[in-house]
């Protein structure tokens, strides 16, 4: 109790003042699959909207261990980290690439504290393939204007994703960094095609909850 105070207060702390007409911003990739975060940012403040950007659980399982590989070159395959069994096909459900992927599952902790219209579901794949489009939702949800447009967005056939035309305060373009986008190791198919089974129902329920169908399967 006295930590969960502390911590709230700390944040609370770290964040700029929001002056009127301003909009205070959070980011960290771990908030949506930790179990005591939604009631934190409740109890500092129910009002708070929130966003969570997904990809398909399978695309988002082999980038984590790509971005841990990077780190860590000497751990075992992707192959051998999914499953605990691979004779039965028993996946490892408590190694974190697999875990944070099941959605459903995260999304009901947060149901508990957050009417779902709070919450917007950005696509990871959209934010590729139509990044203004998609940054054009996050701007209605927050109720800004549409300021970010397709103007503002190139192809950058080099870096095989969408970039900015002009960086903040700079004329020059700005792609992001080295860590983002990175190329995939080859996984065995088979191994591909059992985690699209598992997230199958998870994915669904997951489609129900939100009102969006991701297009994973
Ligand atoms: N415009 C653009 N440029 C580069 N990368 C892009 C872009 N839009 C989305 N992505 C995808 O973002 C993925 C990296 O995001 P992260 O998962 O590291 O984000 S976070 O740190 O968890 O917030 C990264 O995943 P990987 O491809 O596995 O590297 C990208 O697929």
């Amino acid at each position: 109790m006295f930590l969960n105070l502390l911590l709230r207060l700390k944040v609370r702390d770290l964040m700029p003042r929001t002056l009127e007409g301003q909009i205070t911003m959070e980011k960290t990739p771990s908030y949506f699959v930790t179990k005591e975060a939604p009631a934190r940012i409740s109890s500092m403040s129910k009002g708070t909207k929130l966003i969570v950007v997904v990809r398909d659980p399978v695309t988002r399982a082999i980038s984590d261990y790509t971005q841990t590989l990077s780190k860590k070159p000497d751990i075992p395959t992707f192959e051998s980290l999914t499953f605990k069994n691979r004779t039965t096909g028993l996946i490892d459900t408590s190694w974190s690439a697999i875990q944070i992927g099941i959605y459903a599952k995260h999304l009901e902790n947060w149901l508990l504290y957050f009417p779902i219209g709070q919450i917007l579901f950005v696509s990871g794949e959209r934010l590729i393939s139509d990044p203004a489009g998609e940054l054009g939702r996050v701007q209605d949800f927050l109720g800004l204007k549409r300021i970010i447009t397709d103007k503002h967005f190139y192809f950058n056939k080099t870096k095989g994703f969408p970039c900015l035309k002009k960086a903040e305060g700079s004329s020059k373009p700005h792609c992001l960094g080295k860590t983002k986008g990175r190329t995939h190791p080859d996984i065995d198919q088979e191994v591909v095609q059992r985690l699209r089974d598992f997230y199958r129902p998870f994915n669904m329920k997951f489609y129900q909850m939100t009102g969006q169908d991701f297009g994973w399967d």
